[in-house]
């Protein structure tokens, strides 16, 4: 129901069901105390922007005062948080709240059920009357066998996650009882829907929602939701970015309880990218080049947004220096000034000018993590949707970022969000890095570094290091740009559909590049996630990270890998031509180029935004 408009629009799955929604044509309803006359007109199409406050991802199904208060209080009261009996349940105090599994234990070291071990228990009686309701209303179908019952405290919250599609067939039934929450649904690529889940609603996960998109629940003491007429709760269901009537809500100790059926055959379902029924097992295939949007952001998040998470501790030992050129962009800027800096990494630039107001974000909370260790401000973001308003930075900084952005078109969306967020007037200053390591005559000092020979002859995780430029690498004299395979002149490969796209090749550290769109070598130093738990080489973040993002990866989709001291991990690059980021640029309207400059290996343009879009 759109807010503010007297009337809601309705999909219906099937002919008969849209045949019994008609009988409710010139139906009177009691609403409160008022009556309703229903009336039902057919649409085409709809719009897009109406949608758009309903748009729940598909699949996702909320049923509001599913239980009443009295049962939501029997069934509160049925849980019982005191008694251990083993044989029964199982419990677990988690780091962000505790759990109580009935009729299968779910485990979160591997992220699946024992389905030889059923609970001796079974599910509490209690609940039987709510399952049957749930089947009556077809809610669904088959009788779940297992439930997990979450209790959060104001405050907690449970990391992104899709419910492990082996473990558990297609059909989720979570009930909220005891205090409200907002729910974040995210698709892989980036979209997002926060959801409030009122007590007493049912929520019903099937499909997309289910299998593709992550749930979960940030940690926090207040939700934004929308101000809403108590008369009419349905209103606080919609997506919340289309409210313009918000206010705060304060949590309370919500108990869930979530109804699954444990699967006993291989998951078959339509989403082979997310399910580990699905996954390949013969050591995957180097990626290719990506044909599609999803390709892309597939490629993004194994190779460049995993390996950032993975990595972010060795990485932040290695990156202390700030690059000269970029501090004398940093230091122009008036007292006072705003500045962004999209994909911050540790923060190294986020000090270099005290008399500025200076924000950063990253991809990786790793690192965001870090940087707030260091009492920097930062954020975990996607560089493609930047939540600050338009128009509100006097200066962005972008530095070695848009590089891992694997089309042209992502490339482009990232400068494009870049000028979104300056003022008039405000300036952008973009790094990446270059094909050319060797300009002027002059080698990068990246690629004036020796390489240091392993025993093996492989270059050792010296080549991480970086040395005042960015983790550049060399093209020699001899493998000069024009001679790169199969590029277009805009720097994008392109492909017909009939061909199969090129594999990426792995570049060897400290040697000519060989393509514009190649993996590189991360050599892994330091024992777990991140590299933070060991010392990595004299590194004076070696003991801070990962924490935050523990938990999340104890308990999320993606199976745990093992991160055992000198992994090899591939980030994805795509090195610019000369030129193409100037190109790059023209294309985004609004905005000049006050300067463009070869930096150490980079490619680097100062934008100015004009106002006029
Ligand atoms: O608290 C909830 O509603 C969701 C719990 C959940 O997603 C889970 O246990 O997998
Ligand atoms: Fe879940
Ligand atoms: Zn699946």
């Amino acid at each position: 129901m759109p807010p503010h408009k007297p009337y809601a629009l309705v999909t219906y799955r099937s002919e008969v069901s849209a045949q019994r929604g008609h009988a409710l044509n010139g139906r009177q309803l009691q609403c409160g105390d008022q009556i309703v006359t229903l009336y039902l007109s057919y649409v085409n199409t709809v719009d897009s922007e109406l949608w758009g406050c309903v748009d729940f991802p598909p699949g996702l199904v909320l049923v509001e005062e599913f239980v009443s208060p009295e049962e939501e209080a029997l069934l509160l009261d049925a849980i019982d948080w005191t008694s251990h009996d083993e044989n029964v349940t199982v419990q677990k105090v988690l780091k962000h709240r505790r759990v109580k599994h009935f009729g299968y234990e779910f485990r979160y070291d591997n992220n699946n059920v024992d389905k030889d071990k059923p609970l001796p228990g079974g599910l509490p009686q209690v609940c039987v009357p709510v399952l049957e309701r749930c089947v009556r209303d077809r809610h669904t179908e088959v009788m779940p066998d297992q439930l997990t019952v979450n209790q959060y405290q104001s405050g907690q919250g449970i990391p992104p996650h899709v419910d492990t599609h082996s473990a558990f067939e297609d059909l989720i039934l979570s009930l909220s009882l005891g205090a409200k929450t907002v729910m974040d649904f995210r698709h892989p690529e980036g979209r997002s829907v926060a959801v409030v889940l009122p007590e007493r609603s049912l929520l019903v996960m099937k499909g997309e929602s289910r299998y593709l998109w992550t749930h979960g629940i940030t940690p926090r003491k207040f939700d934004v939701v929308p101000a809403c007429d108590p008369k009419s709760p349905a209103a606080v269901t919609s997506d919340l970015s289309n409210h313009s009537n918000l206010t705060l809500s304060r949590r309370g100790t919500r108990t869930s309880l979530t109804f699954r059926k444990v699967r006993r055959t291989p998951c078959d379902c339509g989403y082979p990218s997310a399910c580990d029924s699905q996954q390949p097992t013969a050591p995957p295939s180097p990626p290719s080049l990506p044909r599609s949007q999803t390709d892309a952001c597939r490629l993004e998040a194994e190779f460049v947004h995993r390996v950032y998470e993975e990595i972010a501790c060795h990485f932040s030992s290695t990156r202390h220096s700030p690059w000269p050129r970029v501090c004398h962009f940093l230091s122009s800027l008036e007292p006072g000034s705003i500045l962004a800096d999209v994909g911050c990494g540790n923060g190294k630039y986020l000090g270099v000018n005290p008399e500025v107001i200076a924000v950063g974000c990253d991809r990786s909370s790793a690192l965001v993590q870090i940087c707030s260790e260091r009492g920097f401000q930062a954020f975990v973001s996607d560089a493609l949707n930047v939540p600050l308003r338009s128009d509100t930075c006097d200066a962005c900084i972008s530095i070695a970022v848009i590089h891992h952005l694997s089309t042209q078109k992502r490339r482009q969306a990232v400068v494009e969000e870049l000028v979104r967020l300056l003022r008039p007037g405000g300036r952008a200053l973009i790094y990446v890095w270059a094909v050319e390591q060797e300009y002027n005559k002059q080698k990068s000092k990246y690629l004036k570094e020796t390489r240091q020979q392993g025993p093996t002859g492989d270059s050792t995780d010296h080549s991480n290091q970086e040395s005042k430029s960015l983790t550049g690498n060399a093209t020699d004299a001899h493998n000069p740009a024009q001679d790169l395979s199969g590029n277009a002149t805009d720097g994008t490969k392109v492909h017909r559909e009939t061909e199969s796209p090129a594999k990426l090749s792995v570049h060897t550290n400290r040697t000519a590049f060989n393509s514009q769109d190649l993996l590189v070598p991360w050599h892994f130093k330091g024992g777990g996630r991140g590299g933070c738990n060991q010392g990595s080489g004299g590194d004076e973040q070696g003991e801070q990270g990962s924490k935050n993002t523990l938990d999340l990866h104890t308990e999320a989709q993606a199976p745990v890998p093992n991160t055992a001291p000198s992994q090899v991990f591939h980030r994805y690059y795509h090195v610019f031509q000369k030129g193409e980021l100037e190109e790059l640029c023209v294309r985004v309207r609004g905005v000049t180029i006050q300067r463009s400059y070869h930096d150490q290996g980079n490619w680097c343009v100062i934008l100015e935004k004009t106002g006029d879009r």
